[in-house]
C-alpha cells in the first residue's frame, strides 16, 4: 500500500475541535440553536425576553473584558506566535466598541444598565469566567473556551441573517453584532489558535478543555433560558 505524504495525511485529519463539535453536537446545536434564537429569527420574539438578554448580557461582557485579558497575559506568557496576541487584543477592541453599542441599544429600548441585578445563571456563568482567570488555568485552556463563548453568539446571531429568516427589523442590529462576515473570520482565527495549542497539548490539558468546552456550552443554554424567563 502507498504511503500518504505528510500534506494528505493532514488533509485529511479530523481536528480536535471538529471531533469535539460531533461527539458533542446536540449540545452545540442546543446553544446555538435556541428557542430564544428562533424566536428572534422567526420574529415571534417577546420583547421583554429582549430586553432581560440585554441587561443580563450588558453584565456578563464587564465580566468578560478582565477574563479577556488574562487570555491575553497568558498568550503573551505562554505563546510563542505574535499572532495570538493581535487576535486577542483585536477582540478586547471589538468589547470597547461594544460597551458603546449597549448604551445605545439601551436607550433604544428604554432600558437602563445601571442598578440591574444579576440573575442566577448569569452569576454562576460568571463564577465560572472567574475560575477561568486563574494563572492556574493553562493558556490552551483559556483560549479554547474562549473561542467556545465568542463562536456560541457568532453562530447563533447569524443564524437569524439567514436568507429566509424572519427577524424584525429593529433587532438586526443585534445580529449584525456579533453575527457578521468580521465577526466569524475572528472566531476561525481563535479556532485556529486553540486548534494549534491543543495539537501540542498532553491529554491532560486537552480532557480539561473538552470539558471546559462543555461547560461553556451548558451555560450558554442556561443563558438563553435565563433571558426567556424560564429560570
Ligand atoms: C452570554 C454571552 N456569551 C457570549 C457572548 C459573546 O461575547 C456574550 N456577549 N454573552
Amino acid at each position: 500500500m502507498e504511503r500518504k505524504d505528510e500534506a494528505e495525511e493532514a488533509k485529511s485529519k479530523v481536528s480536535v475541535i471538529e471531533t469535539w463539535l460531533r461527539k458533542h453536537r446536540l449540545l452545540y446545536v442546543g446553544a446555538t440553536r435556541h428557542p430564544f434564537i428562533h424566536s428572534i429569527r422567526d420574529g415571534s420574539v417577546d420583547v421583554s425576553s429582549f430586553k432581560r438578554w440585554l441587561e443580563q448580557d450588558y453584565i456578563f461582557v464587564r465580566a468578560f473584558v478582565p477574563f479577556v485579558a488574562t487570555v491575553l497575559l497568558k498568550a503573551w506568557k505562554e505563546s510563542f506566535d505574535a499572532t495570538d496576541m493581535d487576535v486577542i487584543l483585536s477582540g478586547m477592541a471589538s468589547l470597547n466598541d461594544e460597551f458603546a453599542w449597549f448604551n445605545k441599544e439601551a436607550s433604544k429600548w428604554g432600558v437602563s444598565l445601571t442598578n440591574v441585578a444579576p440573575q442566577k445563571a448569569n452569576l454562576d456563568y460568571c463564577r465560572f469566567l472567574e475560575s477561568l482567570m486563574s494563572s492556574e488555568v493553562e493558556y490552551t485552556v483559556a483560549i479554547t473556551a474562549f473561542w467556545a463563548i465568542e463562536t456560541v453568539y457568532q453562530d447563533s446571531f447569524a443564524h437569524c441573517l439567514e436568507d429566509g429568516s424572519n427577524t424584525p427589523e429593529e433587532l438586526r442590529d443585534t445580529c449584525q453584532r456579533w453575527g457578521n462576515d468580521g465577526f466569524g473570520q475572528y472566531c476561525h482565527a481563535l479556532q485556529s489558535i486553540a486548534e494549534h495549542h491543543l495539537e501540542k497539548a498532553s491529554d491532560d490539558v486537552r480532557k480539561r478543555t473538552e470539558a471546559a468546552v462543555l461547560d461553556v456550552l451548558e451555560y450558554e443554554v442556561a443563558f438563553w433560558n435565563m433571558s426567556q424567563g424560564d429560570t
